[in-house]
């Protein structure tokens, strides 16, 4: 797909998220994989005032074009490019249930068949680091390994899908999981989870389900 359109697309995820109350202020950044880099949203810039011209191209060896200053988190979208080669898109946010239950630092269990989205039996929370450095990059490469999403703690949620669409209703439904688990949790600690058995049912289900969103 051309650059512009692309961009397009990177700015309409934005807003849709924070319109869909996933996100604040400028919290989050967005990215897609483009010609042996990715597109990214630029630091610091409020999702409504973002144009096209303001997404910032990232090399394969993490250059970024002049003119333009990419998203501190520039270097953990390239970590989740380089671990997951299915991964198209990815999507970060201060989502506030993910956020809360990474300030638990715990991982959201199989409290829901809804999990296997998440690809695995759990979305794992990757351990602080400082935003923007090598260190929180590592931490993501390691914790998305096998799974299309992870917690930051103290921090957010990442998400990664084969495109845009998919990453932000990836992103959706983990915010989903994350209050979900916190409402249990009020009540009862460990909450009751599903076995491994029937999360590989759910995750084979999944490969021919509807295919899910369309193109
Ligand atoms: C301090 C930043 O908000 C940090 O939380 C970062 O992870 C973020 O969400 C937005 O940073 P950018 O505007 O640099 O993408
Ligand atoms: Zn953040």
């Amino acid at each position: 797909m051309e650059r512009v359109k692309l961009a397009r697309e990177i700015i309409e995820t934005c807003l849709e998220m924070t319109r869909i109350g996933l996100n604040q202020g400028t919290a989050g950044n967005v990215s897609v994989r483009f010609n042996g880099g990715m597109l990214i949203t630029p630091t610091g810039v409020p999702y409504e005032k973002l144009t096209t011209d303001h997404i910032v191209y990232i090399d394969a060896d993490g250059q970024h074009e002049a003119g333009k200053i990419p998203s501190s988190e520039w270097r953990f979208h390239q970590a989740v490019y380089h671990t997951r080669p299915d991964a198209g898109a990815v999507v970060h946010n201060h989502a506030v249930h993910c956020t809360a239950v990474s300030i638990l630092n715990r991982p959201i269990p199989a409290i829901h068949y809804m999990i296997a989205a998440g690809g695995g039996n759990s979305i794992p929370c990757a351990p602080y680091a400082t935003f923007g450095t090598r260190k929180l990059s590592e931490y993501v490469a390691v914790a998305m390994k096998d799974r299309k999403a992870t917690l930051l703690q103290h921090h957010g949620l990442i998400a990664c899908e084969e495109n845009l669409q998919k990453a932000l209703w990836l992103a959706q439904e983990v915010e989903v999981l994350a209050r979900l688990y916190l409402t249990t949790l009020a009540i009862v600690d460990p909450v009751p989870v599903l076995d491994d058995e029937e999360i590989a049912i759910v995750l084979e289900k999944f490969k021919t389900y509807g295919l899910r969103i369309e193109e």
